[in-house]
């Protein structure tokens, strides 16, 4: 797979995996939020079958207090009224002898009806039974749940319709009176609980739960989230869209990642430490005998991504002060590469670009006593950039001792930077490199040009030796002879090449 398919499918499955993290989180915010909604749903008939026991229980217990033996007017009386002030009783019985002798719809019974149902729930000295299909004796073509409660001598019928309440909003609900062996259904939705406990139901769309005040009655409610969706289809149609914006974006994201990643910086620091950078050899001729009596080294790069030129990573090798590492890593391979270049005459001038920073920093010293270099049998010369301001108070000390010690000492590119004369006498120079801007300048007989015959002046002045670089015609190499340029550097003698070709070049060099 190439590196770009590579980088897409990362940006893309970056992209995929937010998005689904966003489904993910969305859907459990909307869940909860259907969760909720249930959970108002369920404590709002909770609530309600409280509410009817806790009316059961107060009304039959205030008629037991009054220890009525026999059911006459003033039991009646007193029945009838308690059914006045309830809100969910629709009759009230009394028992004499485990028989029901009157109740407050139908008065004194012509015929005790008997009481010992078997279907009774017992708790708490209260029994409970539930009739799923039971007539009032009053209207008996009136068949209707009903739930009998019977508190010693009284009962109450408590039909479950009356606790139906609008307020909730699922559609589906089940109040239900549980004990360890029987779920019994009062109202709502007949067999909801059964189907929530036995069947798949996805998260957030069920609860169940039981009273604490009156134990054994619980409520399950059960909304189920297509319903959900389709009421909220347009919310989730923008949430889901939210969604997939998030997902792009940080597809998005991944690959300017990527792309930053391989952003020249990186590439750079990357190649310091992974060899990336390799070293070319440009040949320096003497312009009279046209011989090569030396070369410069200059630095290339190239990794994975492509090749990248000086004037893209030297600034940046600077700019985060790595300049003494990359110079490091250049003799050490030099000196390697040319350890095996026989080719090359003893006192070959090999020229290396120095950063005027290093020499600011004193790091140069270190260059002396670098193993090889300096006992090698080729002539090492300094070019030091007049690009970077050379404080020469500082610099006359650490270039003095690189002088002293047997280097030469180059101004590189003169005319582009901060020499002036005053530096140029009070640094330990030996040879000032004329930048290639002024050899261009030739041809059209430019300004630059024109200060050709001034710069070699100052240079005899001086004492340096001079190379100009950039020499790509015979007419430029004509001017400059005339103008007494000893040395030359440029395209019309050779590119710089790597050691390989270089020796090669060399060689046809030594035979010609
Ligand atoms: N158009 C044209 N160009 C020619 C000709 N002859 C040589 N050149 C180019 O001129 C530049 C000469 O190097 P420089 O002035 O030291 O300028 C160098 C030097 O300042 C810096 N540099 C390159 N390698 C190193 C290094 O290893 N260390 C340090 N400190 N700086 C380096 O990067 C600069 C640019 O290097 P390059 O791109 O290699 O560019 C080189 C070389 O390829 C020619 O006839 N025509």
């Amino acid at each position: 797979m190439k590196k770009y398919q590579q980088k897409s499918l990362f940006a893309g499955l970056v992209g995929f995996l937010v998005c689904i993290f966003g489904v993910v989180i969305m859907a459990i915010l909307a869940g909860q939020r259907l969760n909720y909604q249930i959970q108002a749903d369920a404590a709002l008939l909770i609530n309600h079958v409280e509410a009817v026991d806790t009316e059961r229980e107060k009304l039959l217990s205030a008629l037991n207090a009054l220890n009525y033996t026999q059911c006459d007017d003033t039991t009646l009386l007193a029945m009838r009224r308690a059914l006045f002030d309830a809100t969910y009783l629709i009759d009230i019985g009394f028992f004499k002898n485990d028989k029901l002798v009157c109740t407050a719809g139908n008065g004194l019974l012509a015929t005790p009806l008997n009481d010992k149902a078997p279907d009774y729930i017992e708790r708490d000295g209260v029994r409970v039974r539930f009739a799923p299909a039971f007539s009032l004796i009053l209207f008996p073509e009136r068949i209707m749940q009903a739930i009998i409660v019977r508190q010693h001598n009284y009962n109450a019928i408590i039909q479950p319709a009356k606790i139906d309440l609008h307020s909730v909003r699922a559609k589906n609900w089940q109040v239900f009176f549980k004990t360890k062996q029987t779920i019994n259904h009062l109202t709502g939705v007949e067999g909801l609980y059964e189907k929530i406990s036995s069947s798949m139901v996805l998260p957030y769309e069920s609860l169940v739960v039981c009273s604490q005040v009156t134990p054994n009655y619980c409520v399950a409610v059960f909304s189920p989230w297509r319903e959900y969706i389709s009421q909220k289809s347009m919310l989730f149609l923008i949430c889901l869209a939210l969604c997939v914006l998030a997902g792009l974006s940080a597809g998005l994201l991944a690959s300017y990642y990527m792309a930053t990643k391989r952003s020249t910086w990186r590439r750079v620091r990357r190649g310091l430490y992974h060899q990336s950078f390799y070293w070319t050899y440009q040949p320096i001729i003497d312009l009279q005998t046209q011989q090569v009596i030396g070369c410069e080294v200059l630095a290339r790069f190239k990794d994975k991504f492509g090749e990248l030129a000086p004037d893209e990573f030297i600034p940046l090798i600077r700019k985060h002060q790595q300049t003494w590492v990359f110079t490091q890593a250049m003799v050490t391979t030099i000196l390697n590469e040319l350890s095996e270049a026989s080719q090359l005459p003893d006192g070959f001038k090999v020229s290396l670009n120095i950063f005027p920073y290093d020499v600011q920093q004193g790091k140069l010293s270190e260059l002396i006593q670098m193993p090889g270099l300096l006992a090698s049998r080729f002539s090492i010369c300094l070019e030091i950039t007049e690009d970077e301001y050379l404080d020469s108070n500082i610099a006359h000390g650490h270039l003095q001792s690189l002088a002293d010690a047997g280097f030469t000492l180059s101004i590189d590119d003169f005319g582009t930077g901060y020499s002036n004369l005053a530096n140029l006498q009070n640094l330990s120079f030996h040879q000032l490199k004329i930048d290639r801007t002024f050899v261009q300048d030739i041809a059209t007989a430019g300004l630059k040009a024109s200060m050709i015959p001034y710069i070699m002046e100052l240079v005899s002045k001086l004492g340096y030796t001079c190379v100009a670089e950039g020499i790509e015609t015979q007419e430029q190499e004509a001017i400059l002879k005339i103008a007494g340029v000893q040395f030359g550097q440029g395209w019309k003698y050779g590119k710089p090449m790597p050691i390989k070709q270089f020796k090669q070049f060399m060689s046809s060099k030594e035979k010609s």
